[in-house]
């Protein structure tokens, strides 16, 4: 048999141009490799005594060279051989990373702070990542000193062609990764990778919990001493001067015992890397173990922020594995209606793709998202419960997108959602719950009232709302848009009593048949309507189309008349959909103009009636039918023509 030959230059070139979307990543590549070659070398250390390492000096360098374009990675590991050099960074895809993984499994680790660490958490697997040097450099030198050896060798490449090894030296084991940048081009720019700020800001981004410390020598300026001799006049100078740091904060405060870390840790986490000033309103953290081992940090913030309802708005967690970032925002990991939870995912088990700019199973990433689901859930409950002040205030902020999503879900996230949900209640004058609302209920309740509108004290003395109010049923106050929409996608809400669920319908008191009415009420409303028939038709014609019908009404006590509507439209909602995309094809509400029989202004329609004046039965109807918008909020058609009729009256 034969064996299939590569091309590998061809395969180098894809490599380098295809897998990878994001050129700035080569440095999250090459770090994760020292970082690997740093903890071989310490695992040897557990596991071989005459390794005598001190795991306090390992550690990861970087430099820079910016008038010679060059950005060096090194690290104090294992090293490699001529042999090692040739095997590793001469076959693409080849990965002992991976091999030593599988091998040095499950061995305990003594890092403080950390739960349970594993002495090594090895980041690579693909034996791909190197190669990303070549998006940004022309050429790369590798000069290293695999430990126990005395040789030093150096490997070097323009990726194109092949690849070099000769003698070098090299005082220490260890490797050094130089990078000779590409030339800048029109577009692109390489210089900006060496300078403090290019890297310092890679580092923090993609490999700010690299277990190692990263470190670098940054420019700093101070104060000179003030010169004996100065005189009051003396201005202070400034100098600058270098100094190397450690730039990655290292133990990932998610992984971290929650016992051992305070309330202000997490705050100022939250703060510095969510670029938020002020506190989160709850911190939720989960280390999960079992099939899918993970650690969560989650946040719900105390304000929403500006864009949060805008379509700019992304949501998602920042995904990690083996603390390395592989993606800023996974959305995948939070619903929509939680989209303003912040935080970090962070496994080691995610089955990355090789760019590890995606994963490969998305099944892991929906398990661990149902369970977040769960937890935010379950952290909002409690704090509805235990801290109400709060939860107000949190509802304040993010209730609308609670209630979208109870509207968006089409009722399907009602489970989830429903009993997180505050609405204003018109007779305890505060947010209550649906099961505040029921509990509160008088026993022959049958049904859970809201009415919508503009404004609460105008919603609260609306006749329809009124009406209601004086039979000892509690009405919730809708102000927002989605409420209605909500309201409809949630249908039904079901008090819990034990074992025993009964489902309540949720009825808009200006559009549904409210159950308060007897029979008997009914069937004599509906022989006045049938009585006043002429008067009723004349009235209709007198709206031209603006009402379905005219009918004698059972809900009124003391306005004249009140607009409802038939069907699942409501005025408030026709309203909004007028001004909706698409607003041709939305359903119209059948609107119906009730007359109260016990109102005078009934018998002075019947009078004109009667006495054959059907000029003034239709003059005040068009000023019933406004006054009626006006008291739902709603805008009148033609306010000259009725401020022109009500000035008539007065003549
Ligand atoms: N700084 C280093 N010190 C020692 N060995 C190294 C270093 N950098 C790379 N290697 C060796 O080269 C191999 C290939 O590296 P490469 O970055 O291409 O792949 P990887 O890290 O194994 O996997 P991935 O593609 O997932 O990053 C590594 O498995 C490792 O054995």
């Amino acid at each position: 048999m034969r064996k299939f030959k590569t091309e590998s230059k061809k395969l180098l070139d894809l490599m380098i141009n295809s897998i990878y979307t994001n050129r700035e990543i080569f440095l999250r590549e090459l770090i994760s490799n020292a970082s690997d070659a740093v903890d071989k070398l310490y695992f040897r250390s557990l596991t071989d005594d005459s390794v005598q390492i001190n795991r306090a000096d390992l550690a990861i360098t970087i430099g820079f060279d910016e008038a010679a374009r060059t950005v060096t990675v090194s690290d104090n590991g294992i090293g490699m051989s001529k042999d090692d050099l040739d095997k590793n960074l001469g076959t693409i895809a080849h990965s002992d990373s991976y091999e030593f993984k599988a091998a040095a499994k499950d061995v305990p680790g003594e890092q403080e702070g950390l739960d349970d660490q594993k002495a090594v958490d090895i980041i690579g697997q693909f034996g791909v990542g190197f190669y990303s040097a070549f998006m940004v450099g022309k050429k790369v030198r590798v000069v290293s000193r695999a430990y126990g050896s005395d040789e030093a060798w150096a490997w070097e490449s323009d990726g194109i062609e092949g690849y070099t090894i000769s003698e070098a030296e090299r005082a220490e084991h260890g490797t050094d990764v130089v990078i000779y940048l590409k030339d800048d081009a029109d577009e692109e720019s390489y210089g900006e990778f060496a300078t403090e700020y290019g890297l310092t800001d890679l580092v923090k981004r993609y490999s700010n919990y690299v277990r190692y410390p990263i470190q670098m020598e940054v420019t700093k300026s101070r104060m000179k001493p003030r010169p004996a001799d100065a005189g009051d006049d003396y201005v202070p100078e400034f100098e600058n001067y270098t100094e190397v740091e450690t730039i990655n904060s290292m133990v990932p405060i998610w992984k971290r015992k929650g016992a051992e870390v305070s309330q202000e840790e997490y705050n100022e986490f939250y703060k510095t890397d969510f670029h938020d000033f002020e506190d989160p309103a709850r911190t939720i953290t989960v280390h999960a173990e079992g099939t899918l081992n993970y650690d969560a940090l989650l946040f719900v913030p105390s304000r929403a922020p500006f864009d949060l309802y805008t379509k700019e708005y992304k949501k998602g967690l920042a995904l990690y594995s083996s603390n390395v970032l592989i993606m800023d925002k996974c959305e995948e990991l939070v619903p929509d209606y939680f989209n303003f939870v912040r935080g970090v995912v962070d496994s080691a088990d995610l089955t990355l793709n090789i760019s590890r700019e995606t994963l490969q199973h998305n099944g892991q990433l929906r398990a661990i998202a149902r369970r977040l689901e769960k937890k935010v859930k379950a952290d909002l409950a409690a704090m509805r419960d235990d801290d109400r002040e709060a939860y107000e205030k949190f509802f304040e902020q993010f209730g609308r997108t609670l209630k979208f999503g109870v509207y968006t879900s089409y009722g399907m996230a009602k489970d989830t959602l429903a009993d997180l949900l505050l609405f204003y209640s018109a007779k305890q004058k505060k947010m209550i719950t649906l099961d505040e609302y029921l509990a509160d209920a008088p026993a022959d309740q049958e049904s859970i009232f809201f009415a919508a509108g503009e404004g609460l004290e105008h919603l609260a003395k609306m006749p329809i709302v009124t009406t209601v109010l004086a039979k000892g049923y509690d009405v919730l106050l809708c102000t927002e848009n989605v409420d209605e929409f909500c309201m409809m996608a949630l249908g039904d809400y079901a008090k819990k009593d034990g074992d025993e669920e009964r489902a309540f319908p949720l009825k808009n008191v200006g559009s549904e048949d409210l159950g308060l009415t007897t029979e008997e009420e009914k069937k004599e409303a509906a022989e006045a309507t049938e009585e006043n028939r002429e008067l009723f038709d004349v009235m209709t014609e007198a709206l031209g189309g603006r009402v379905e019908k005219v009918v004698v009404s059972t809900r009124l006590t003391d306005a004249p008349v009140v607009l409802t509507t038939e069907g699942a439209v409501s005025l408030q909602m026709a309203q909004m959909l007028k001004n909706a995309p698409g607003a041709e094809e939305a359903p119209k509400s059948q609107v119906v103009l009730e007359v109260n029989p016990k109102s005078p202004v009934f018998d002075t329609l019947k009078a004109a009636h009667e006495g054959g004046d059907d000029a003034k039965v239709k003059k005040y109807t068009e000023i019933l039918f406004d006054q009626a918008l006006l008291v739902e909020g709603l805008p009148i058609e033609d306010p000259i023509a009725f401020a022109q009729a009500v000035t008539e009256l007065m003549k």
